[in-house]
């Protein structure tokens, strides 16, 4: 432990009040978008909050693109990598992908576990991310070595921990989902809650929630497995629109305002206070 606790790691993150990890337990099911809706909401609910977003997605990095940011390249410092400021001059809120350090947009990372495990150290521990309140690290798909270094790094911060597992309702999502909470069972990390997202269709033209498939297995399971659920996010395309629509790099920030129009965004309100 005291290992853990001299850490370049504990030392960098020192500054840094609480860490959220989300998890899920299966590819595809909107942990990145929840990561970012839940950088944006955090960092919208004070003029002062400072907010970190880790892209840990190592094969598949997607949060530089769902920020605006995409194509915007990080600076070595003296004192270590200069994270980019998806807010511009305001700096509130850096953010860190291996997508920044790709040579060609698109390219892919085919690393080994020692190298990727080198790249999430490094990711932790030279990151100059200053004085934050939140750092929401988003991560890869299922439990991979990629979490277990992680937890491992991660280790001086214990106490600052927590994770938010992400769903959709179907049954093989939800299968997965056991998965991952057995993971966090092993390694002793507190989960906040269980966020069922593609809950339902949103109506791009009243805003009615439509309940095209299954709905509510995520609630019956976080009520299983003693857990907070912690609300459902229905799918919706002006979301995809903002998350996934061409936005030139720059243009990032104007994504809060535009986001805070979408129907999600008042039902992530609810899910951000349970958070915090
Ligand atoms: N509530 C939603 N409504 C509509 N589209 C959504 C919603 N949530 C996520 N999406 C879209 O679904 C796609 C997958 O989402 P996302 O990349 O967040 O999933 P992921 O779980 O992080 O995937 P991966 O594990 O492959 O990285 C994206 O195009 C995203 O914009
Ligand atoms: S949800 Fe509302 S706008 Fe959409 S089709 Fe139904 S009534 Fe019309």
């Amino acid at each position: 432990m005291a290992a853990a606790q001299d850490s370049p790691v504990t030392k960098r993150l020192a500054t840094v009040k609480k860490i959220i990890l989300v998890l899920s337990g299966k590819g595809g099911v909107g942990k990145s978008s929840v990561s970012v809706q839940l950088a944006l909401n955090l960092y919208g609910s004070s003029p002062t909050a400072r907010v970190g977003i880790l892209d840990v997605d190592l094969t598949g990095p997607s949060i530089p693109r769902m920020l605006g940011v995409d194509g915007q390249a990080v600076h070595q410092s003296s004192s270590g990598w200069v994270p980019v400021y998806a807010d511009g001059a305001a700096g509130r809120l850096s953010c860190m992908s291996v997508g920044f350090l790709l040579k060609k947009k698109g390219d892919s990372v085919v690393w080994r576990g020692p190298k990727k495990n080198g790249m999430i150290r490094q990711f932790l521990s030279d990151v100059r991310w200053g004085d934050l309140d939140y750092l929401v690290i988003d991560t890869p798909p299922g439990t991979s070595d990629e979490h277990l270094s992680l937890m491992e790094h991660l280790a001086g911060v214990h106490s600052r921990l927590c994770a938010v597992i992400v769903t959709t309702p179907q049954a093989v999502a939800l299968m997965d989902v056991m998965k991952c909470l057995s993971f966090t069972r092993t390694v002793n990390l507190p989960v906040v809650g269980l966020i069922e997202n593609m809950s339902g269709y949103a109506c791009p033209c009243c805003g009615e929630i439509q309940n095209v498939f299954s709905t509510g297995g995520g609630r019956e399971m976080a009520r299983r497995e003693e857990l907070q659920f912690l609300g459902s996010l229905p799918v919706d395309t002006e979301l995809v629109e903002l998350l996934d629509g061409g936005k030139e790099s720059g243009e990032g920030f104007q994504l809060l305002e535009r986001y805070q129009k979408t129907p999600t965004a008042k039902l992530f309100g609810d899910i951000c206070s349970l958070v915090c």
